[in-house]
Order: C-alpha cells, then sequence, then structure tokens
C-alpha cells in the first residue's frame, strides 16, 4: 500500500496536439522488459510477438490521448427539439491510471438541447465517451470531461452523465471485491432541476 492519495482531478490534462507520436518501438522495449522483471522469458514461442502485439494494442487503447472531443462532436444540426435526449448503456472500456487494467461498464448520456435546438448525432454521444474512456483515467475525471465537453461543444440547457463501472483493480488483486460496480454522476445546467433531473434518472434505472 502506498499513501491511497489517487490522482487529483485537476491534473492538467494535455491538448492532443502536444503530445508527441505513439513510439511503438519504445512501447514493445518496455513490455519486453516488463516481462524479464516478472521472470518470464520474452523468447520463449508463445511470447515472441508479445511484446509488439501489447504495443499495438496500448496504440488502440490509448488512441484517445490524441483526440480532442470537437474531433467526434462535430455534426450539430438544428432539428428544433429542445426535449431530453438520453443515450444510455453505452459500453466503457477504460484503463485504471493507478494499476494500469481495465475498468468496464456503462454510461449513460443525457442533455437538453439550447432553445435553437441544436444536436448531435447519437453515435457522436458514444464517440465522445471513446475519446475520454481511451486514456489512463480515473472515472470521476472521464465523467466530467464527458459532460463538460457537452457544455463547451453543445451549449445545451443541462446535461447528465452517469457511469458505472467495475474496476478490475478492485476485482483481480487488492482488495479483491468482484461484482462491485463504482458510480459517478456529472450533473449540469438545468438537470440539476428536482424534476428534470428524476425523469433522467428514471429513464436510466427503466428497463
Ligand atoms: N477515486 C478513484 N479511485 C480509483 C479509481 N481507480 C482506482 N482507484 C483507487 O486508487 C487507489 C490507489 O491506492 P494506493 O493505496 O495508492 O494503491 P494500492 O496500494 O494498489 O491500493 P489497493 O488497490 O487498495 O491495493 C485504490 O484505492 C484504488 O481503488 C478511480 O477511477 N477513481
Ligand atoms: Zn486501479
Amino acid at each position: 500500500m502506498t499513501d491511497g492519495s489517487i490522482s487529483p482531478l485537476s491534473t492538467p490534462v494535455r491538448r492532443a496536439a502536444d503530445i508527441p507520436p505513439y513510439d511503438a518501438a519504445r512501447a514493445e522495449a518496455a513490455v519486453r522488459e516488463l516481462l524479464l522483471a516478472v521472470g518470464e522469458d520474452p523468447e520463449r514461442e508463445g511470447l515472441r510477438e508479445t511484446p509488439a502485439r501489447v504495443a499495438r494494442a496500448y496504440q488502440e487503447i490509448f488512441a484517445g490521448l490524441r483526440q480532442e472531443p470537437e474531433d467526434v462532436l462535430t455534426t450539430t444540426f438544428d432539428l428544433g427539439h429542445e426535449e431530453m435526449v438520453l443515450v444510455k448503456d453505452i459500453e466503457v472500456y477504460s484503463t485504471c491510471e493507478h494499476h494500469l487494467v481495465p475498468f468496464h461498464g456503462v454510461a449513460h448520456v443525457g442533455y437538453i438541447p439550447n432553445v435553437d435546438g441544436r444536436i448531435t448525432g447519437l453515435s457522436k454521444l458514444a464517440r465522445l465517451v471513446e475519446v475520454y474512456a481511451r486514456r489512463p483515467q480515473v472515472q470521476e475525471r472521464m465523467t466530467t470531461q464527458i459532460a463538460d465537453s457537452l457544455v463547451e461543444l453543445l451549449e445545451p440547457r443541462g446535461v447528465l452523465v452517469v457511469v458505472q463501472c467495475e474496476h478490475l483493480c478492485m476485482s483481480m488483486r487488492g482488495v479483491r471485491k468482484p461484482g462491485s460496480r463504482t458510480i459517478t454522476s456529472a450533473v449540469r445546467g438545468v438537470m440539476r432541476d428536482g424534476a428534470t433531473r428524476a425523469e433522467a434518472m428514471s429513464l436510466i434505472l427503466g428497463k
């Protein structure tokens, strides 16, 4: 155990433009070192290709570091719809930044368009979740980032983001509590109002 402190949510997030290109050779060398460190033989049959494979997998798993929300949430169009839009049960696979093991579950993303009825394509909400999930993360920060990006890019009247995940760092190691789920939420604007929030929550919880 360390002192148990977790990454501050205020950690400055680097802009994609400031992040150097993915260094596959470096990732590969690091994985080889890791295999040696745990006592494995990186030259044995089953492991020979593993460093290169893991390097490719990490490029995909952390691709969100090189994306910005505006890259995916571009299509906004005016339908004149001013009521709540909610996409629920968006599957999330992210990586805990403390242990570099997955946390996974679902995200529910809802918003109420502004008076112009400016909306986005439904798939773009799921793409936005991906941008933030594909980074070393903590669940709280990811939840906040999704909500704040929607506020910035859609200027909606309200936003509600709820994320429910199981953290494998709590299941397969450490405290070993498989099945526990962590629920985080971020609420903005009129979604804070009791009745509106209750409507969104009942839509999320309903089958
Ligand atoms: N708040 C928050 N904590 C997380 C998240 N992912 C992992 N953690 C926690 O981060 C903490 C890191 O604690 P440390 O004591 O530094 O690390 P550790 O010794 O590996 O802790 P244990 O997991 O308790 O064995 C643990 O309590 C994890 O459960 C997350 O998304 N949000
Ligand atoms: Zn962890």
